[in-house]
């Protein structure tokens, strides 16, 4: 890989305890991890190994303890706010749950094209003809630009998160568990309009996930974590077919673990399917 366009090394992120005076708690343990242009790190690991604290770290949404962001080469762990504005045009995040992420009393215009008032880029007047565009790219109905959150499916919902992110025209899309909670079938249906815009528009997915079977079919790189550490990191192939640690053989061989909550929220999103 030439220079990495979005870099994390040695980070470290400690949380306080609930008693102030015990010691921290490290839930990101000396991660460094690399991605290039146009291509898929998956960071897979059962719950509470860190995944989600070192995507926060990737998107400068939190700062790290110690360690090091780096976007093309330049270090922007303590980016002043103009740069850190820049910082979030070329890397975007898709959160896991569409319907907490998206704002409920904004309509879909509003909320697509978010980002570019965020940035000062200024969408008056031709925001609507954007957000119907973005709409159409992925697969939405762009007649529903003037709908609310509440009115589409979960797989929709998810949708509308991933017009937004491109709104700006970022290099890198952050996925944190992006398609965990949606049903199996909408889930293939959101992983192959990510292929589909990766190929197009050359992106480059930090994909993280907990089911292993969704990052085989997407992933260029797998990063393995356990405990706040990356045990194993690999080629997709390297790491699936010839795993070289007991933890990663352990993870492919688990059977998926069903998770109370997102069983729920699964069962109430797909009820929405096909409602409009
Ligand atoms: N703000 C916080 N304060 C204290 N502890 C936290 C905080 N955020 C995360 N943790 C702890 O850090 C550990 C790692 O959490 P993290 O969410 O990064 O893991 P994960 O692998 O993404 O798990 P999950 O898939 O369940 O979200 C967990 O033990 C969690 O309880």
């Amino acid at each position: 890989m030439s220079t990495p366009i979005l870099a994390g090394r040695n980070l470290v992120r400690e949380y306080a305890t609930r008693n102030r005076r015990g010691p921290v708690f490290r839930a990101v343990d000396d991660v460094t991890l690399e991605v290039g242009a146009s291509e898929t790190l998956a960071v897979v690991g059962e719950s509470g190994s860190g995944k989600s604290s070192t995507a926060r770290l990737l998107a400068r949404l939190d700062d790290p303890t110690s360690g090091v962001i780096e976007l093309d080469g330049e270090d922007v762990t303590s980016a002043p706010p103009a740069r850190l504005r820049t910082f979030r045009r070329t890397v975007q995040v898709v959160f896991q749950d569409p319907y907490s992420s998206l704002n409920p009393r904004h309509d879909v215009e509003k909320i697509i094209t978010a980002p570019l008032r965020y940035q000062g880029l200024g969408v008056r007047g031709d925001g609507t003809r954007l957000c119907k565009e973005l709409m159409e790219r992925v697969g939405l109905n762009p007649d529903h630009s003037t709908r609310y959150p509440h009115q589409f499916s979960g797989g929709q919902a998810q949708r509308i998160g991933i017009a937004r992110a491109l709104a700006v025209g970022p290099k890198v899309v952050i996925c944190d568990e992006a398609v965990s909670a949606l049903d199996v079938s909408v889930q293939a249906q959101v992983i192959d309009l990510l292929r589909d815009l990766q190929r197009e528009l050359g992106l480059s997915y930090v994909f993280i996930a907990h089911d292993l079977a969704v990052v085989r079919s997407l992933a260029d790189r797998v990063a393995v974590m356990s405990g706040g550490r990356v045990v194993e990191q690999g080629s997709r192939d390297q790491v699936f077919d010839a795993p070289r640690e007991e933890y990663t053989r352990a993870l492919l061989a688990a059977v998926p673990r069903i998770n109370p909550e997102w069983e729920r929220r699964r069962r109430e999103w797909t009820a929405r399917e096909g409602q409009d």
